[in-house]
């Protein structure tokens, strides 16, 4: 787990709100597994396409909180949740609204590239359309492959070789494939669980630069630890705590260059600057 936590690199501008991108809006999100009540009224609107990044001393609920945007949570036996997650304004929990639906609008990247490793790279990006349901004709999906690819700044590294296994590729190359993986679907929110702690400087600087990149039509949520990355790609920010046993909350949020430069709350200073955590 990345420990970084010195602030040198100032936040990107506020990006444009593209049409493709849908807004997020959590409200006053409780979650308890079990009896242990681990996030207090949690609320935080993540606007369409900008990158929001969860930050917070670990235990503080930023993976549950994420994991309860796109219905995860859930599948936890003896898990809860009160409150309620809008997408667009509608109700991602409504009981009208099927499983599937929310997890197409909502796709997650998780901390560890996680490939289908008997699959080839055509068949990993493919894959979520099989989990979705979703039919399309012999050349959508060639063009579907190269789109995926190419928005996830990998087509050019793998055109020559997209009939061999996804475990083929390094571990820098495997995250990018399972963000083509989850644009297949054309997803309107990103869900990314600290997609680089498990990559190289170098892979990480690339997975980022695709963040950036796809941000202009996804709206993008990632957990991060590391402090430097939150500045570099993210345009807001929200900060969990949870002190001393008690469930996490959000002590404050944001624009990133006022959290970082000009935070209101001591806490979040001490945060951002290293000083605990
Ligand atoms: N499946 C589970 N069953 C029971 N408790 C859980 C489960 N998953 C998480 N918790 C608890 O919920 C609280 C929040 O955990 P969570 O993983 O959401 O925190 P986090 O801020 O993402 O931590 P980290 O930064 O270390 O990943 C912790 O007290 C954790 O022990």
């Amino acid at each position: 787990m990345t420990t970084d936590q010195t602030v040198i690199v100032p936040a990107l501008g506020t990006l444009p709100a593209p049409s493709l991108a849908s807004t997020l809006h959590a409200r006053e999100v409780s979650a308890w597994f079990g009896r242990a009540k681990v996030l207090d009224r949690v609320s935080i609107e993540m606007p369409a396409g900008q990158v929001t990044a969860l930050i917070g001393p670990s235990g503080c609920g930023k993976s549950t909180f994420l994991r309860i945007l796109n219905r995860m949570h859930e599948l936890v036996p003896g898990a809860r949740l009160a409150g309620q997650v809008l997408l667009d304004g509608q109700d991602v929990y409504d009981p009208e609204r099927r499983l599937t639906e929310a997890r197409k609008s909502i796709g997650m990247v998780f901390q560890k590239p996680n490939p289908f490793p008997a699959m080839s790279i055509r068949e990993n990006v493919l894959a979520g359309l099989k989990i979705t349901g979703s039919r399309i004709g012999k050349d959508e999906r060639i063009h579907l492959v190269e789109e995926s690819l190419t928005r996830a700044g990998l087509w050019k590294e793998v055109r020559d070789r997209l009939d061999e296994p996804g475990s083929a590729l390094s571990g820098g190359q495997q995250q990018r494939l399972c963000i083509a993986r989850s644009l297949a679907v054309k997803p309107k929110i990103l869900l990314m669980d600290e997609p680089c702690s498990a990559l190289d400087p170098t892979s990480t600087r690339v997975v980022e630069e695709t963040i950036t990149q796809i941000a202009q039509d996804v709206t993008i949520v990632i957990v991060t630890h590391n402090m430097q990355q939150a500045a570099r790609v993210s345009q807001r920010c929200a900060f969990f705590l949870a002190s001393h046993g008690t469930p996490g909350v959000v002590v404050e949020q944001g624009p990133t260059d006022v959290m970082f430069d000009n935070p209101a709350d001591a806490r979040t200073a001490d945060y951002v600057s290293g000083r605990f955590g």
